[in-house]
């Protein structure tokens, strides 16, 4: 199977982009992350497509980076954390090394809390990411092959976690 080597996927603020690099960097391979894709597409922030043009068309947006991402892509892949909601991008990620990286709402709320740059979560953090979770826990589950628990680890410490979980080694 051709196709990203590690995808990742979970929620906001769960670390899919950081640990996603330090990933790549210890692979020696190239770093993806379809956010950054959308947003260098449209030449405008995710808060921008929200507002501008709404949910439904940034869900748009991103089922075709998913889709470009999987077919394309040879490195490490950092999904948003909604692209699972897609059922078409759900069914593409089937078999591809995916890894579900995991928190509780206190981790998300610090990570996530202050940051204005995810408007799902702009008016009641806490409230709006349990919300968010009951919609999808059972989506992160569905695609991955592995859980990895980032509460109380490092980025360093989810990479390698990551690695293990994959049984997979440095370059
Ligand atoms: N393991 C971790 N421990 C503490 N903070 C983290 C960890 N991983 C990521 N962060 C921080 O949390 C925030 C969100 O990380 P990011 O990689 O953007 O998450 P995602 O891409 O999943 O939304 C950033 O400020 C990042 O530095
Ligand atoms: O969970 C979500 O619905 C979203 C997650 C964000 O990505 P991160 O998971 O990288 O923050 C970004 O795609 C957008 O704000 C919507
Ligand atoms: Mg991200």
């Amino acid at each position: 199977m051709t196709g990203p080597q590690i995808v990742l996927v979970g929620p906001m603020g769960v670390g899919k982009s950081t640990v996603g690099a330090l990933l790549a960097e210890r692979l020696g391979t190239a770093f993806r992350d379809t956010d950054a894709d959308i947003v260098a597409a449209q030449g405008r922030e995710i808060a921008e497509i929200f507002v501008d043009e709404g949910e439904p068309r940034f869900r748009e947006l991103e089922r075709e980076a998913v889709r470009t991402a999987l077919a394309e892509h040879a490195g490490i892949l950092a999904l948003g954390g909604g692209a699972i909601l897609d059922d078409s991008s759900r069914a593409l990620l089937a078999p591809h090394p995916v890894v579900y990286l995991s928190m509780d709402v206190e981790e998300a709320v610090k990570r996530t809390g202050l940051n204005q740059a995810r408007p799902l979560l702009s008016v009641n953090p806490r409230k709006q990411w349990r919300e968010l979770m009951n919609a999808r826990r059972h989506l992160y589950a569905e695609v991955a092959r592995a859980v990895v628990a980032t509460d109380d680890r490092t980025p360093e410490e989810v990479a390698q976690a990551v690695l293990d979980a994959l049984e997979l080694k440095e370059a």
